[in-house]
C-alpha cells in the first residue's frame, strides 16, 4: 500500500479533471474534454504543437467526417479555427442553423489509444464526447497521469459497490421499507436500494432496476415513462409485501441529466430520442447494466423476478450471476407527449411495449 494514487484513483482524478476543464496527460498526449476546456486553456494546448479533435464514430457520422479508427475519428484542427469552432464541431445544437462545419480532414494510421481513452473519459464525466489533444515531448508536470489503455481498462471494469448506510424509511407504497446506500470503489456515483418487507435471499425476489429521471421521477414530466413506472413498481412491491428497487443513477441512460437536455432540445427540433443520442456523438443507451446485478448479489439475492419491458436488462442480469425466472411487464398509461417516445423504444430499443 502506498499513498501515491493508483490506476483506479488516478481515473477518477481525470474524470474530475476533465469536468472542471483541467487537462490531463495520456500517454504523450495533453487531452481536454472540449465543453469545459476554457478558450485561454485552449490557447496554450495549441502552443504547444498541432492540435487533434478526436469525437465518436456516432457524432462523425452527423458530421460526414471520415472515420478511419473504428468507434471515433481524429480531426486536424485547422490553424484558424477558434474556441467557437471545436465547440460546434463537438456540440450539435447549432447543426440545423450552421449545417457546413467542414470539409474535414481525418488523419488515418498512427497512436489512437490516447484520443479513444479520451472520449471515454469525457463520457464518464457525462461530458460531450469530444476532445482536444496534443502531442508532446515531455509529459507536463502537475497534470494527472494515465497511461491510455490501462486507463480505458479501468474504465471497462466493473466496479465493486459496497453498502455504507441503510436506515428503515416508511414509504406512501410500503410502510415497511429500508433505504440502502451503496459506493462504488471507482469513484463514481453512489447507487440506491429500496427493500420493501423483508424478501427471503433463497427464492426469486421482486425487483426493478430503474434508471434515474430527474424529470420523470422529480418533475412529473410527461415526456417519459419514468416516473409513473417509479410509483408503479413500489406499488406492485408494496402490493405483494416484498420486493426491491434499485435505483441507479445513470441519469439519461448514462448521459448524465446536462446531455439528456441537450437530446431533449434536438427532440425539439424533430429528432427522435435515438437519433438525439447519435448526434451528440453517444450510443443508443450508455448505462453500464452490471451495476444492478451487483448491488443485489451484494444483497445476497441470486434470482429476481424482474419488473421491465427492457430484454437487454433480463438478458444482462443474467449473464452477471442473477437468475431471472419471470419478466413481469411495466406497462404505463400513454399520453399525447410520451407516445412517440414509447413507440421508439419499441421500434429502436427492442422494448416489449
Ligand atoms: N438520453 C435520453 N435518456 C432518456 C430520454 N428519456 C428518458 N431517458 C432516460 O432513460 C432512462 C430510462 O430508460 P428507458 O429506456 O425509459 O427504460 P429502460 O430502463 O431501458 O426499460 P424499462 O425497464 O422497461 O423501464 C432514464 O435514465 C431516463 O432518464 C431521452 O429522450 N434521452
Ligand atoms: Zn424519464
Amino acid at each position: 500500500m502506498t499513498l501515491i494514487p493508483t490506476l483506479t484513483e488516478s481515473v477518477s482524478r481525470a474524470r474530475t479533471d476533465l469536468r472542471m476543464g483541467l487537462p490531463v496527460m495520456l500517454g504523450s498526449y495533453v487531452a481536454a474534454a472540449v465543453e469545459t476546456l476554457s478558450p485561454d486553456r485552449l490557447a496554450l494546448m495549441r502552443a504547444l504543437g498541432p492540435a487533434v479533435l478526436a469525437i465518436t464514430e456516432r457524432r462523425a457520422g452527423t458530421l460526414k467526417a471520415r472515420v478511419y479508427d473504428g468507434d471515433l475519428a481524429r480531426i486536424e484542427v485547422p490553424g484558424s479555427a477558434d474556441w467557437a469552432w471545436l465547440r460546434a464541431v463537438a456540440d450539435p445544437a447549432g447543426d440545423l442553423m450552421t449545417p457546413m462545419k467542414g470539409p474535414f480532414v481525418s488523419e488515418r494510421g498512427g497512436a489512437v489509444m490516447a484520443h479513444r481513452a479520451a472520449i471515454a473519459l469525457a463520457k464518464s464525466a457525462q461530458l460531450l464526447p469530444a476532445a482536444l489533444l496534443v502531442r508532446v515531448d515531455a509529459p507536463l508536470e502537475g497534470l494527472t497521469q494515465l497511461a491510455p489503455e490501462a486507463a480505458l481498462t479501468q474504465l471497462a471494469t466493473e466496479a465493486h459497490l459496497a453498502p455504507v448506510a441503510a436506515a428503515r424509511l416508511p414509504l406512501l407504497a410500503a410502510e415497511n421499507s429500508k433505504l440502502h446506500i451503496f459506493r462504488p470503489d471507482d469513484g463514481a456515483a453512489e447507487h440506491y436500494a429500496v427493500e420493501i418487507g423483508a424478501p427471503a435471499r433463497d427464492k426469486p425476489v421482486l425487483a426493478r432496476l430503474h434508471s434515474a429521471c430527474f424529470t420523470g421521477d422529480v418533475l412529473g414530466s410527461l415526456k417519459c415513462d419514468c416516473g409513473p413506472q417509479l410509483h408503479a413498481a413500489l406499488g406492485a412491491m408494496g402490493a405483494a409485501g416484498e420486493g426491491v428497487l434499485l435505483y441507479l443513477n445513470q441519469e439519461g441512460r448514462g448521459i448524465g441529466l446536462a446531455n439528456k437536455m441537450r437530446a431533449y432540445s434536438l427532440q425539439n427540433q424533430g429528432f427522435d430520442t435515438v437519433e438525439a443520442n447519435h448526434r451528440l456523438g453517444f450510443e443508443d443507451d450508455e448505462r453500464d447494466f452490471r451495476i444492478g446485478a451487483g448491488i443485489l448479489r451484494e444483497m445476497g439475492f441470486s434470482a429476481a423476478r424482474l419488473m421491465t419491458n427492457n430484454p437487454r436488462k433480463v438478458d444482462m442480469l443474467a449473464s452477471h450471476g442473477i437468475a431471472v425466472t419471470e419478466r413481469v411487464p411495466l406497462i404505463t398509461p400513454r399520453n399525447r407527449h410520451n407516445s412517440g417516445y414509447l413507440d421508439v423504444k419499441a421500434a429502436k430499443s427492442g422494448h416489449l411495449l
